[in-house]
């Protein structure tokens, strides 16, 4: 379904990110996307969904490279946007309409997509927002722009769906509410997330990236979450110290999730 092949990014600024980054995903696949602060994981989502375009390599969607070329053609583009979706990691600058309302429609009516009430309807009710459909969206809380931003994006009905720390400003029903609908949902997923409760829950597949932006680890979530010295490279589990009556030691620690 989406293939990176020997991908590198650089910024304008000329800083670069990734070399040689391959890995694929398979339709139905949930994969979660670790590693530390500053690795690349918002960068590699926004090129998966073909927000930024690598200086290397090639990033293919149903076997299509998307280039320029073909990311401009009408067709495919309608068709990626649909099939392609990306929760931003703040999601304010996915919000612009004058209603709650309004957001979840604007997706559906500007991809000519049938039942547009009926998908507003769903959504804002599967979310919670069915009370805040006449609300202006920038005076919503930082969890409730979060939650409009996810039924914008599942109104379209898509296939892949990329989502940037999710977990990072909805409430623990939310996140409950989304692991039971994505789990359920047949969709495919790929997860940027720091926190590993939501990942083990979600993920059967973990990609890990270093500091360096370098991929060093694809393979089971289950063996990854044992793995504490990985952990530890990918950030998510540290060092200190504890002291047990006269005597000290240092061990890792995963932040919440202990390695048994
Ligand atoms: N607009 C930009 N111009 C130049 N460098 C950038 C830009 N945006 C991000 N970067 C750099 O790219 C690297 C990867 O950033 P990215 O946001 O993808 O990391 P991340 O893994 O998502 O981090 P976090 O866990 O903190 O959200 C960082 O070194 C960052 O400084």
């Amino acid at each position: 379904m989406l293939e990176f092949a020997d991908v590198g990014y650089a910024w304008p600024d000329g800083k670069t990110l990734f070399s040689g980054l391959n890995f694929r995903i398979e339709a139905g696949e949930k994969a979660v996307l670790l590693g530390p602060n500053g690795a690349g994981k918002s960068t590699l989502l926004r090129l998966a969904n073909g927000l930024l375009a690598p200086a290397s390599g090639t990033i293919s969607w149903q076997g299509q490279a998307l280039t320029a070329e073909i990311l401009r053609q009408r067709d495919f583009s309608r068709a990626f946007r649909q099939a392609n979706v990306l929760l931003f990691q703040h999601p304010e600058a996915m919000l612009f309409n004058a209603s709650v309302r309004d957001e979840i429609a604007y997706g559906p009516k500007q991809l000519g997509l049938a039942d547009i009430d009926a998908r507003v309807a769903r959504w804002a009710g599967e979310l919670k927002l069915d009370g805040l459909l006449d609300e202006a969206p920038f005076a919503l809380s930082g969890g409730q722009k979060q939650k409009l931003a996810l039924a914008c994006l599942l109104a379209l009905d898509p296939q892949f769906l990329a989502l940037d720390e999710p977990s990072a400003s909805l409430d623990p029903r939310t996140v409950g509410w989304l692991i039971d609908t994505l789990l359920d949902s047949g969709r495919t997923l790929l997860i940027s997330t720091h926190n590993l409760s939501l990942a083990a829950e979600l993920g059967e597949r973990a990609l890990i990236l270093d500091e360096h932006g370098q991929l060093i680890y694809d393979g089971p979530l289950a063996t990854a979450l044992h793995d504490l010295d990985l952990l530890q490279a990918a950030g998510l589990a540290h060092r200190h110290r504890h002291r047990h009556g006269g005597t000290a030691h240092a061990h890792l620690h995963a932040h919440d999730w202990e390695s048994s």
